[in-house]
């Protein structure tokens, strides 16, 4: 455990400094550009074919020829960096239940270096946390991204049931784009890393501290973009953690505990963290694209057909699974509770 000095919220215990993680050595990369190229049925195919093959081996792929525009990523970008480097009684202000928070992930004590904006995502764009707290000019930015970067997981979701070979492209699509949709949008600040002399060096390893510790994102889909800084890692099938080579002008896509019970766990739901070794600070924006509260999850008919009748997983309401995964730390297997005799036969 590390206990920094500075400040009082920053008299917290954070989790121990790990051993520095290889890079993924190759990330499937997919350039939406071809699968979206008028007449490219082709490219369509393969792009679809790829998807789903990231999706079951690792969880996890990086979208180039996305078609969110540059300038758009570097007006959200400083326009988050502006927000953090306010007054932190300012920042607060936008506190509640979802708004601006530090160091604290979720209620049940986990703490990670961190501070972020956690917001609701309606059909029109960003729930405000609280009206005069957020930024105006954050508030604008943010709806434009989000418009965008909808329509492009919409595009990523619609391949990745074409990958599966799945008669209805839109099955998961449809989730996100329901007036009910239980989006949300999350932009993260990592600071840089503390003076040495804050960070007691453990066993001559580097000093890295728990930005953001291991889980598995709930929801559907999570599309990710960051700042040229250093930070996520992926926990490979075999346990091993690997680090994701940033890369600001991609996305990254996990794929979520929702999708791997549609799929019937074909699609791996991606463990990942962040961990924080940078002289420089971190920022990223992730999109979650959940269901409708009332939305019925379970295994898709015609995947759990594939496995001989085999299903992983029990019906339930996407409300009933956050309820219980409310209750549960981050690193907590969330998805244990839903399973059936099956999952584990
Ligand atoms: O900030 C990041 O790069 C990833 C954070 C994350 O995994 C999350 O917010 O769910
Ligand atoms: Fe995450």
């Amino acid at each position: 455990m590390v206990v920094l000095s500075k400040g009082e919220l920053e008299q917290i215990a954070l989790p121990a400094v790990q051993r520095a993680a290889p890079p993924l050595a190759a990330v499937t990369e997919v350039d939406l550009s071809t699968a979206t190229a008028a007449g490219g049925g082709a490219g369509r195919a393969a792009a679809a074919r790829a998807v789903a093959r990231a999706c079951e081996e690792h969880g996890f792929f990086k979208v180039t020829g996305h078609g969110v525009p540059a300038p758009l990523l570097a007006r959200v970008e400083a326009a988050a960096a502006a927000f953090f480097a306010l007054q932190q009684q300012d920042k607060e202000k936008a506190g509640g239940p979802f708004g601006y928070a530090s160091k604290r992930i979720g209620c049940n004590g986990d703490l990670g270096f961190v501070e972020y904006l956690l917001l609701g995502v309606n059909a029109a764009g960003a729930a405000a946390p609280s009206a005069e707290a957020s930024p105006c000019c954050l508030r604008e930015v943010l709806d434009e991204y989000i418009a965008a970067v909808r329509r492009m997981t919409c595009t990523v979701l619609e391949l990745m049931a074409e990958g599966l070979g799945l008669d209805d492209a839109g099955v998961f699509a449809r989730l996100v784009l329901d007036g009910d949709s239980d989006s949300m949008l999350r932009v993260n600040h990592y600071p840089p890393r503390p003076e040495p002399e804050e960070v007691p060096k453990h066993g001559g390893h580097s000093r890295r501290l728990t930005g953001f510790g291991e889980h598995t994102d709930p929801q559907i889909i999570s599309v990710l973009r960051s700042n040229a800084v250093s930070g996520l890692e992926i926990s490979l099938r075999d346990g091993t953690w690997v680090a994701v080579p940033p890369d600001a002008s991609s996305f990254f896509v996990n794929v979520g505990d929702a999708l791997q019970v549609l799929t019937n766990g074909r699609f791996r739901s991606v463990r990942h963290r962040v961990m924080v070794s940078s002289a420089r600070p971190r920022v990223s924006v992730i999109f979650f694209g959940g269901p409708p509260p009332r939305e019925r999850l379970a295994p898709l008919p015609g995947l759990v057909d594939r496995e001989g009748g085999r299903r992983r997983y029990r019906e339930f309401t996407w409300r009933e699974y956050k309820t219980s995964a409310y209750r549960t730390k981050l690193a907590d297997n969330r998805l244990g509770y839903f399973e059936t005799a099956a999952a584990s036969s």
